[in-house]
């Protein structure tokens, strides 16, 4: 088994969003108050059911101070700016634009590098996090994961999963689309703390394997599952859970 700081089984998807929701702005703004004077608290999101149908859900006043908080996604589609696949858009316009003084890190796009292009853009953006983030990691990240346990743009026996860098290209997502630019599993595993929402039927094998301790190369997001990861499902996800 792989312990966890918290596992929660709400009733439905909208039970996790108004459960995690709440608590993981509770314990940012917490982050916030105790941050070192002038640096902001570094907040890794991924796209998918966290962005579409989590964030948007808490828009409105909150106790966070924004103006010292700076988001990053875990992952992004290499398409153009403004594609509708784009992670941050989504973020951006269901929530982030919501946020008063909030910065948004954005990963290159395709309209800057050329389709052909994803190898440079990775490597700019390695340069922006070496930058920013030098050897640190999320003080705070908000994820989902896949059916097939991936996490960020992290799949099941790819070999981005075992990149020592903090940023990855994966050229071949078996998720379209394929060109994707990801944070590694090495900065991911040492994120302060990890709320990772997986509602649904379909994730149900998957977390119940990673939380039994399957092997990371068949459910990447038993790379997270530790003792900083709050793990949240509904009754299907958590249907194989023992
Ligand atoms: O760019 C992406 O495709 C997403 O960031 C992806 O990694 C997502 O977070 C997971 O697939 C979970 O998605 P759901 O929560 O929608 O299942």
């Amino acid at each position: 088994m792989r312990e966890v700081a918290e596992l929660v089984v709400a009733p439905s998807e909208a039970g996790i969003a108004s459960v995690l929701g709440p608590r993981f702005l509770e314990d940012l703004s917490r982050l916030v108050l105790r941050a070192p004077a002038g640096r902001r608290v570094d907040v890794g999101l991924s796209g998918g059911f966290v962005t579409q149908r989590l964030l948007p859900g808490l828009v409105g006043p909150s106790a966070v101070d924004w103006s010292r908080v700076r988001v990053w996604m875990v992952d992004e589609r290499y398409v153009a700016a403004g594609d509708p696949l784009r992670n941050d858009d989504e973020a951006w316009t269901g929530f982030l634009r919501h946020c008063p003084g909030v910065e948004l890190v954005r990963m290159p796009s395709a309209d800057q590098y050329g389709a052909d292009g994803l190898e440079e853009a990775a490597a700019a953006f390695a340069r922006t996090w070496e930058r920013l983030m030098g050897a640190r990691s999320f003080d705070t990240a908000l994820i989902g994961m896949g059916p097939d346990g991936h996490i960020c743009s992290l799949f099941p026996h790819h070999r981005a999963l075992d990149s020592p860098g903090p940023v990855v290209r994966v050229p071949d997502s078996p998720k379209p689309p394929p060109q994707r630019i990801t944070i590694s599993m090495a900065v991911m595993r040492s994120c302060r703390s990890l709320w990772l929402a997986a509602p649904g039927a379909a994730k149900a094998g998957a977390i119940a394997a990673a939380l039994g301790g399957a092997p990371v190369e068949d459910y990447p997001v038993g790379a997270v599952l530790s003792p900083t990861a709050r793990v949240y499902l509904d009754g299907p996800a958590a249907r194989l859970v023992r």
